[in-house]
């Protein structure tokens, strides 16, 4: 049924068009996009979101088609293109200078134009006002480099809002956030909106893009196969017209660990940095959450225990041995693996093929002398590769032409490959299509029930909580809370923000890992137990 449009439309693309190497990902694309929209796009990965996205920001090209803004055609071959047009993209990529400062990057360039805030006072004048229309708690002299993602992301919102951005298009930005973070970003998003930004976004949450759009655009292998009003679609929906077919994306049920299993992974007051005096203990098939808000020391807890980062105090062992001198190198050799937050910074060689890619962690140990095993090597990375589904033109691709979601797909087969006996995920499926991520879902609690020892990080609280047979919840550095699989999501958010009283399991590690114990716990640790969890304040 045909949408009618209340406002003039102020995006409009016609029959873009896009292939690489003669393999079409993009074909015959129209949107008209009326001013103040929210528009979401979805799509399984490697359905041509990003790709979009980077052609209306001017990041790639387009082959066919044309854009207009406001009605006025535009040629958008650069960025540069794209922001005197008013449209801003924050990519999955990012694109700051991690060496220069907050200000500087919000104003790196002046690109400023007529409509823009950038002329109009200083730039830390101009700073802080746009600190007060978003909300946001940055702090304009830190180094861009030493903030975490989600800090980063709202740094490149501030420089889009500078530019006098007018279409935002925004690639996946709830996937790096916090379930606090992520609904303050909508409802900044809908502010934006509200004040006629039009608002391109493309996220896998199906939930959010019908809370906060206005219409949704679903893509399959590079078609657009329907645009409708979100009132008339639900995540059920969405998903038959995104995967061609009924699925069903419930969570698996991890299986119980056996009264017997085995401690295989435990550590005793991990502490650096923001990581301060964490005790955790993993039993041999048991699945552990961990929860907490961004920069309360989750991935950092991760890397003591990988040894990704030296530790300043703690001890961590397996099978009840410690591990001397942890180093990445020696955390691998005691079988243990590292699924990192960030694909491009910390796991992944974007101008290696998949297959070296995914190879990469396992080449030491399948060495014979000087001479890798080539046969075996392409039939191990083959099979694992297909286990979690990796979609790739071809094996030898570069990673970095696939999409966002089937990098992340690489990242897990690579680890995996190594038969970890202990696997650390930091955001296991960030990035990944609701069909892909049930799989990864189902292998996570396969693995578990092999035996191994999994210990996940996920900004998902219910993806957390669904998982894992117990979580724990860190704050400051501190583990406050640990609670069983089934316990309401709102309590577990009360701990990460500190309404929650410190520990709800009265089980094996209660006494361990509550603050009561905790060395230099912090005062507010103890407070009362609240009803309401701040996220509904
Ligand atoms: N530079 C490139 N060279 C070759 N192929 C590419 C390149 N960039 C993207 N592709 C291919 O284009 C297709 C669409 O990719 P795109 O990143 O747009 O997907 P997406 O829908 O955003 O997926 P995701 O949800 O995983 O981010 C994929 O098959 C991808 O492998």
């Amino acid at each position: 049924m045909p949408v009618t449009l209340r406002r003039a439309p102020d995006l409009t693309v016609r029959g873009i068009g896009k292939s690489y190497s003669g393999v079409s990902v993009l074909r015959d694309v129209d949107l008209d996009i009326p001013s103040g929209e929210v528009h979401s796009l979805v799509g399984e990965n490697g359905a041509g979101k990003s790709t979009l996205l980077k052609i209306l920001g001017g990041a790639v090209r387009a082959d066919q088609g044309s854009i207009a803004v406001d009605g006025r055609p535009v040629t958008v071959h650069t960025p540069r293109d794209a922001i005197r047009a008013g449209v801003g993209l924050i990519s999955q990529e990012g694109a700051l200078v991690p060496a220069r400062t907050v200000l500087e990057n919000v104003f790196l360039g002046r690109w400023a134009n007529s409509w823009g805030f950038a002329r109009r006072g200083s730039d830390r004048a101009v700073f802080d006002e746009l600190i007060e229309l978003t909300g946001f708690d940055v702090d304009p002299r830190e180094r861009v480099g030493r903030l975490s993602i989600g800090v980063q992301q709202q740094v490149e919102i501030l420089r889009a809002l500078a530019r006098g951005t007018r279409v935002l298009a925004m690639d996946e930005p709830t996937a790096v956030l916090s379930e606090h973070e992520k609904d303050n970003l909508l409802a900044l998003i809908r502010r934006l909106a509200a004040a006629g930004t039009t608002v391109l976004l493309v996220s896998h949450f199906l939930d959010e893009v019908l809370s906060v759009s206005t219409r949704v655009t679903v893509l399959r292998d590079g078609n657009l196969v329907l645009t409708d009003d979100a009132a008339r679609l639900t995540p059920r929906t969405l998903v038959e017209h995104m995967v061609g077919r009924q699925i069903d994306v419930l969570y698996p049920q991890p299986v119980p660990v056996a009264d017997d299993a085995p401690v295989r992974l435990s550590a005793s007051a991990l502490s650096r940095g923001p990581v301060q005096g964490v005790d955790l203990e993993v039993r041999a098939g048991e699945i552990l959450g961990i929860a907490g808000l961004v920069g309360s020391g989750r991935s950092e807890t991760l890397r003591l225990l990988f040894g990704a980062d030296r530790l300043a105090a703690g001890e961590v062992r397996i099978d009840g041995q410690p591990l001397s001198s942890l180093s990445p190198r020696t955390a691998m050799a005691a079988g243990m693996a590292l699924v990192p937050e960030s694909r491009k910074e910390q796991g992944l060689v974007m101008s290696r093929s998949v297959r070296e890619n995914v190879a990469l962690a396992s080449l030491s140990a399948r060495r014979r002398g000087p001479f890798v095993e080539g046969g075996s090597e392409r039939s191990a990375v083959r099979e694992v590769s297909d286990a979690v589904d990796i979609r790739a033109a071809k094996p030898d691709a570069a990673i970095q032409t696939l999409s966002g979601g089937n990098q992340q797909k690489a990242l897990f087969a690579k680890w995996l490959l190594r038969k970890p006996s202990v696997l650390l995920i930091d955001e296991p499926t960030r990035g990944v299509d609701v069909a892909a991520k049930s799989q990864i879902h189902r292998m996570i609690v396969d693995l578990a029930a092999d035996g191994m020892a999994v210990v996940v990080v996920s900004s998902e609280i219910e993806e957390l909580l669904e998982l894992s047979h117990r979580a724990i919840v860190l704050r400051h550095g501190r583990v406050v809370g640990e609670f069983p699989r089934g316990t309401p999501r709102e309590r577990v958010i009360a701990a990460a923000f500190g309404d929650e009283e410190p520990t709800a399991t009265p089980g094996r590690a209660a006494g361990r890992t509550g603050p009561a114990t905790a060395p230099g716990a912090p005062p507010d640790a103890t407070v009362p137990p609240s009803a309401a969890a701040k996220e509904n304040a």
